[in-house]
C-alpha cells in the first residue's frame, strides 16, 4: 500500500524512501562519532571537559565521601577517561566549565615558595582581583619557633631511629623550640598544593557504587598528578615524603597524601554554598602537625599572602608538641574517634582518656556566651551575674584545652562589655588585652582603642556605665529588692529564684 504507484502519493513516498535509505547511514555516523577518540577524550589542563552529570539513577543525591578502610575494587576496562593535558595561558582566566591548573605566584623568584593549584572555574579570577602585590610576602616570627621531629612511639624517649621503624608512633610532628605566648605567630606556610576536593565524573549505570567511587578516585589521581608534576623538584620531594594513611582504600599515592594531610581553604569559590566550596591544601610544615582534642595551635588561612599562618592559642612551653584538631572536638571521645577513622589512628590524648571530659565538653557545647544586653537594666540580677557565668565557662573551656573555640573569644567580649557597663575601665582593659592576643580569631573585634584604661574611647563607648549610672534602673533595683525581700519574708519566692523568670 505504502509504495503503490498512485501518482498523487508520489512526492511523500519519495521523501520517505530517501529517509529509510539514509537512516542506516545516519545511525552509523552517530555511533562512529561517539566511538571516536575525540568523544572519549576528556582533555585536562585548561579544559578538563564539562563536569558530567551523574547519570545513574542509583547515585546518591548528595556529595558522598571517598571510601576508607581496606578495599580492592576494580573498575571494568573501558571506563578510563584517557585524559589529555593542554597548555593554558598562565596570565589568562579560567576556561568556562573547565578545571584550571595554575601556580601562585605565576612568576616566582627562586627563593619564593610556589603553590600548585587545581581550580574550579572562577577561583583564578578571585586571585587575579587581588591586585599587583599578590601574593604578599610571608610573615615569619623574629626567631624560629618550631622544628620537625620524630614523635616517640610506645617506647617513649628510648625510641631510636632504628626502633622508630618498628614502633612508628605518630610519625613526625612539630615541636616548639622556645616558649611561646598566646597569640604568637609560629610560622607561615604557603601550601605546596591547593586543589579541588573531588572532580565530577560520570556515573555509568553499569557500575556499582563501589566501582564508581574507585573510578572517581582514579580520575582525581590523574588530575592531581598534573599538579605534582608541575612542582619544583624539592617541593615534589617534600610532598611525596608526607604521610599517607590511605594506602589500602583505593586512593592513588597522591590522593592518599592529600586525604591524610589536607587542610581546607575557603573563600576561593564565590557564590558556591555547599561543601564543595572549599579546596584541599597540603603544606610542607603545617601538614606535619599531629592531632589533639585539646589543640594548642590554630592554622589560619591568609588569602593576601596565600598562606596558612599558625598561631599559639595558649602559652606553650619550649619542647612541647604543637597540635591542632583534625575534627570537631566539642563532641564525645567516641564521636571524635569515629571522625578520626580516615586518619587511621586512635587518639590517646588526655581528653580521650578522661571519663569526665565528655560531660564537660557537652556543657561547653550547650552554653553560649551570656550577653550583657538582657542583664544591663535587669536590676533583679546581681552586678556579677554575667561575669560569674563567663568566668565559669572560660575556666571550663581552659580546663578542656579548647581555647581555639569561637565561644572562648565571645566570652571575653562579654567580660569586656560587662566591665564597660559597670564603668570599670581597668578591668575592661584587661579583657581587651586578652582579646587582642587572639590572633587566630576570624573577624576579630577591634579593641585597640580599649587596651589603655585611661583612653577616652571608654567614655565614648555606647555601653559606658550603662548599668552603673542608670538612675531609673537604680530606682528599679531598689524597688525590686524590696519586692524580693518581701517575697522572701512571706516565703512566696526566693529572690534568686526570681532571677530565673
Ligand atoms: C597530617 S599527618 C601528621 C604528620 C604525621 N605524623 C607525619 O609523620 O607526617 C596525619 C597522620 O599523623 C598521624 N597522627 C596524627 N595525629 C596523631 C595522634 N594524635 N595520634 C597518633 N597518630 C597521629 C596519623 O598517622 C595520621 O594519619
Amino acid at each position: 500500500m505504502l509504495f503503490s504507484f498512485n501518482p498523487l502519493l508520489l512526492p511523500w513516498q519519495i521523501v520517505l524512501l530517501l529517509i529509510l535509505l539514509l537512516l542506516p547511514l545516519l545511525f552509523r555516523m552517530k555511533r562512529g562519532f561517539l566511538n571516536s577518540s575525540k568523544a572519549k577524550t576528556r582533555p585536562l589542563g585548561p579544559t578538563l571537559a564539562k563536569t558530567p552529570k551523574l547519570i545513574n539513577p542509583n547515585a546518591p543525591d548528595k556529595i558522598d565521601k571517598f571510601p576508607i578502610g581496606k578495599r580492592n575494587v576494580e573498575v571494568p576496562k573501558g571506563y578510563d577517561s584517557n585524559l589529555k593535558i593542554k597548555e593554558c595561558d598562565p596570565h589568562g582566566g579560567s576556561t568556562p566549565n573547565a578545571m584550571t591548573f595554575t601556580s601562585v605566584p605565576i612568576n616566582a623568584d627562586d627563593d619564593q615558595p610556589i603553590t600548585e593549584c587545581f581550580f574550579f572555574p572562577g577561583s583564578k579570577e578571585v586571585l587575579m582581583k587581588m591586585g599587583r602585590g599578590f601574593p604578599k610576602p610571608l610573615r615569619q616570627p623574629a626567631k624560629p619557633a618550631f622544628r620537625l621531629n620524630e614523635k616517640p612511639g610506645m617506647l617513649g624517649s628510648l625510641t631510636s631511629s632504628f626502633l622508630f621503624n618498628f614502633f612508628p608512633g605518630m610519625g613526625m610532628g612539630l615541636f616548639a623550640t622556645r616558649a611561646l605566648k598566646t597569640g604568637d605567630l609560629i610560622l607561615s606556610d604557603r601550601p605546596l598544593y591547593v586543589g579541588a576536593r573531588g572532580v565530577g565524573v560520570a556515573y555509568p549505570p553499569s557500575l556499582t557504587w563501589e566501582q564508581y567511587q574507585q573510578l572517581a578516585l582514579n580520575e582525581l589521581e590523574k588530575c592531581v598528578k598534573v599538579s605534582v608534576m608541575r612542582m619544583r623538584p624539592e617541593a615534589k620531594e617534600a610532598f611525596m615524603a608526607l604521610k599517607n594513611s590511605h594506602k589500602e582504600d583505593g586512593s592513588g599515592p597522591i590522593v592518599g597524601i592529600i586525604r591524610t594531610n589536607a587542610l581546607s581553604v575557603d573563600g576561593l569559590r564565590p557564590g558556591v554554598k555547599d561543601e564543595t566550596k572549599s579546596y584541599s591544601a597540603v603544606c610542607k610544615d603545617i601538614s606535619r602537625l599531629n592531632h589533639s582534642c585539646s589543640p594548642n595551635t590554630q592554622p589560619c588561612w591568609n588569602l593576601p599572602s596565600f598562606s596558612f599562618e599558625l598561631f599559639a592559642v595558649r602559652d606553650i612551653a619550649a619542647g612541647e608538641e604543637l597540635t591542632f584538631q583534625y575534627v570537631d572536638v566539642e563532641c564525645s571521645a567516641a564521636a571524635r574517634n569515629k571522625a578520626l577513622k580516615p586518619y587511621d589512628f586512635v587518639c590517646t590524648c588526655a581528653a580521650c582518656k578522661d571519663p569526665k571530659s565528655d560531660a564537660r565538653r557537652a556543657a561547653i557545647r550547650s552554653l553560649g556566651a551570656p550577653t550583657v544586653y538582657t542583664w544591663v537594666f535587669n536590676m533583679m540580677s546581681p552586678d556579677d551575674f554575667v561575669s560569674a557565668q563567663c568566668r565559669r565557662q572560660l575556666a571550663l573551656i581552659a580546663r578542656e584545652g579548647l581555647e581555639h573555640l569561637t565561644v572562648y573569644y565571645d566570652l571575653m567580649e562579654s567580660m569586656l562589655e560587662n566591665y564597660i557597663t559597670l564603668g570599670d575601665a581597668q578591668e575592661a582593659s584587661e579583657w581587651a588585652v586578652k582579646m587582642d592576643k587572639c590572633t587566630w580569631v576570624d573577624k576579630p573585634v577591634d579593641v585597640k582603642a580599649l587596651l589603655d584604661p585611661t583612653s577616652s574611647a571608654y567614655q565614648k563607648h555606647p555601653l559606658w556605665r550603662k548599668r552603673a549610672d542608670g538612675p531609673r534602673a537604680r530606682d528599679l533595683q531598689g524597688k525590686m529588692q524590696e519586692l524580693a525581700a518581701l517575697a522572701n519574708r512571706d516565703g512566696i519566692i526566693r529572690p534568686y529564684a526570681m532571677l530565673m523568670m
